[in-house]
């Protein structure tokens, strides 16, 4: 394992600059303040960021990996949460996923209860549901304020088919570890069929982040940017 970053759109087109190595793209989702930004930054920048705001369309995050020898990259898509910040990008989300990870807060059981519409996202979004999908519900460091019981979350995650692991970006040392899930699924797509290597012609991080930037500035414009809440524990 080597070579961890984190990094915008603006920084993105080193993202290209091997087109050989196997990259894998990853979309992380769910409501907002959940916690992705935190989870994307514990294994790609490798500790909980001292403070993170509102994601406003889309953050990427890469990190290089060995597997049985052979160098991957896992590209992870930190999504926004809030409608607003996540309007004109929803296409460019879901366009060759090759996994995707469904977060929520496990003090917070409207984050739970939001699940079924980002899976109908996905679904609407014509994602294969060959690709593997995981369920995480971060904040466990929280103990006193579970308002989402492991049952229930495991039974969602049986009816859907998904792993559940339970984790705390903040501090995974009583639960599962960021470190471990991410890997597990990159064993996953390593594993799976043969991967296309990211396509600059299908994406092109330039649009892309003209895109972002257009957002940022219709909202910077038009709405307060919000701070995403801070822990409810
Ligand atoms: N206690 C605790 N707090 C966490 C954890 N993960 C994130 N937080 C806090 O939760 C708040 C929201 O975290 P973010 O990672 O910004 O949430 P997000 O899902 O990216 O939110 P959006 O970008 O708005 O979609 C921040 O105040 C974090 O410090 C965790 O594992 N434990
Ligand atoms: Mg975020």
């Amino acid at each position: 394992m080597n070579g961890s970053s984190t990094q915008t759109f603006a920084q993105s087109g080193a993202l290209l600059r091997d087109r050989k190595q196997k990259t894998f793209k990853i979309i992380v989702i769910g409501d907002s303040s959940v916690g992705k930004t935190c989870l994307t930054f514990r294994f790609c920048g490798g500790h909980f960021p001292d403070r993170t705001e509102a994601t406003i369309g889309v953050d990427f995050r890469e990190r290089k990996l060995k597997i049985d020898g052979e160098d991957i990259v896992l590209q992870l898509w930190d999504t926004a949460g809030q409608e607003r910040f996540r309007r004109s990008m929803v296409q460019h989300y879901y366009r060759n996923v090759h996994a995707v990870v469904f977060v929520y807060d496990v003090t917070r059981m409207a984050s739970f209860m939001s699940l079924p519409s980002w899976i109908e996202e996905c679904n609407h979004h014509s994602l294969s549901y060959n690709i593997p999908r995981i369920l995480v519900g971060n904040k466990c460091d929280c103990k006193d304020h579970l308002e989402v019981p492991t049952n229930v979350a495991q039974r969602f995650a049986d009816r859907h088919s998904m792993p559940l692991f339970e984790t705390s970006a903040k501090n995974d040392n009583d639960c599962d570890h960021v470190e471990a899930i991410f890997m597990t699924l990159a064993h996953k797509l390593k594993a799976s069929k043969p991967m296309m290597p990211i396509d600059p012609t299908q994406f092109p991080p330039e649009d892309i982040h003209r895109a972002e930037v257009m957002s940022i500035g219709r909202e910077r414009n038009g709405v307060e940017v919000q701070n995403s809440s801070s822990c409810y524990c």
